[in-house]
């Protein structure tokens, strides 16, 4: 038995590489506390006899839900969930190679990856909305995933944590556009909106969205009376004009959707700002061994990324008679003084035979889109030869964030 062998000879991580999804019906058997997929009745049953395993039968429409098994609890891994599609799953991809923490998927339908510099580790790979689901079900102890699929699919659990809330992509709005035309075109408030003599119970103003749970919330938090949400899954905008709603909540980025679809945003419409955030379950970092290990380590390895991505690290070399008169003229005259301050060392030259201190090294750190003021403020007291290198990482003292996930966690 093929299946079984691989198990018994490679470890159980590699067998659970069958997509549950490209089989008509998957199953899953339980032996301690790891669960393995196979990919017909009888490939299970195989394995059955030949082990003392407790079989359960999953049917394909039970694949996302999670069943009270004993190994959320006695699971030792921690499991990590990724977008596995749409515009987030790239870059989530991206962030975390960027991090040194290189996501190993071996093929492009497998939904379990690794990444080797954090053994003890399971990447899963599901739908965003699925990412915030598992989280909460247990299935999944972390997420990469959209702040607006946090607060809609986490609707207020307190389970969920946010970890990291701004890792610099899928930056986007959560907002409430109507018609720039027709009874709309004078509106430019939610206020107005409200004001509106044309929405009754009989005839409710109509606001297609995939965002019902905050957008239930937002409804009553501006006030609007006669309102009925409708739900669609993509292409929000094309509802007004087809005149099967009034308005759209749906994420705005550069706005061109919008535009380009006759829509427009209004005063008091934006429900929420999002960006991709690292989520975790607090029930996890509590209970799970190990897990806030892993936490600290991910949350440690963005922080320095994410600080370094913006910066560029600079060296010039300035005439001076000493490191401290250096040192005076750039903290006094200039805006850029590195992380504690600037780094100065001696570089010594030969002269008519003999070796001479009069020129020093400098080191400093300037945001990125400051570069060319940093350059002409060190010319200006005598830099010369300036060297610009990108930086990689800035580990300072302890993160603030992870600071304040402790306190989250009571710690
Ligand atoms: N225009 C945008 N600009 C920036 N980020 C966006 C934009 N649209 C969506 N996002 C972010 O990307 C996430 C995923 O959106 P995407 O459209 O790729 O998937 P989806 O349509 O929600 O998923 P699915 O197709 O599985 O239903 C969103 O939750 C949001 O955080
Ligand atoms: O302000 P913009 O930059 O134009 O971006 C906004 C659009 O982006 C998202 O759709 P997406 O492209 O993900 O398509 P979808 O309808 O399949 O979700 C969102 O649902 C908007 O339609
Ligand atoms: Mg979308």
């Amino acid at each position: 038995m093929a299946l079984y062998d691989a198990f018994c000879t490679t470890g159980i991580q590699q067998t659970l590489g069958f997509s549950p999804s490209l089989s008509p019906s998957f199953y899953r058997a339980r032996l301690s506390t790891q669960t393995l997929p196979f990919s017909s009745r009888r490939e299970l049953r195989a394995f059955q006899c030949s082990s003392s395993v407790i079989v359960e039968e999953l049917r394909n429409d039970d694949a996302g839900t999670s069943l009270a098994l004993p190994e959320k609890t006695d699971r030792k891994v921690v499991r990590l969930a990724l977008p596995s599609k749409g515009r987030m799953a790239e870059d989530t991809i991206n962030l975390l190679k960027d991090c040194q923490l290189a996501v190993h998927k071996p093929n492009p339908r497998q939904y379990i990856a690794s990444i080797s510099s954090l053994p003890g580790l399971e990447v899963w790979f599901q739908r965003a909305s699925d990412v915030v689901r598992k989280i909460r079900a247990g299935d999944v102890d972390l997420g990469i995933v959209g702040y607006d699929m946090v607060c809609e699919y986490g609707e207020d659990d307190d389970d969920l944590i946010v970890v990291h809330d701004a890792l610099g992509f899928g930056e986007c709005h959560l907002a409430l556009a109507i018609p720039t035309s027709g009874i709309f075109e004078n509106i430019s408030s939610v206020s107005e909106l409200a004001a509106m003599k044309h929405w009754s119970p009989e005839r409710p103003l109509r606001i297609v969205t995939g965002y019902t749970h905050l957008g239930k919330k937002f409804v009553d938090k501006i006030g609007l009376k006669h309102v009925r949400l409708l739900t669609a899954d993509g292409a929000l905008e094309a509802a007004p004009a087809m005149g099967t709603a009034d308005a759209i909540l749906d994420l705005v980025s550069s706005g061109t959707t919008l535009r380009e679809n006759s829509l427009k945003e209004i005063e008091g419409g934006t429900v929420l700002q999002s960006q991709g955030v690292l989520v975790a379950s607090k029930r996890s970092l509590l209970l799970r061994e190990t897990a806030l290990d892993k936490t600290h380590e991910i949350l440690e390895r963005l922080e320095a990324h994410l600080r370094a991505k913006n910066q560029f690290t600079v060296t010039a070399n300035m005439r001076g008679n000493s490191k401290d008169e250096v040192a005076e003229r750039i903290l006094l005259n200039t805006e850029f003084h590195g992380l504690q301050g600037p780094t100065i060392c001696p570089v010594f030259s030969k002269m008519n035979g003999s070796v001479l201190e009069n020129y020093y090294a400098i080191i400093i750190c300037v945001t990125k889109h400051r570069l060319y003021d940093a350059v002409k403020q060190l010319r200006k007291i005598g830099g010369s030869g300036v060297l610009v290198s990108p930086l990689t990482y800035i580990f300072d003292e302890e993160p603030p964030r992870w600071r304040m996930l402790l306190d989250k966690l009571n710690q």
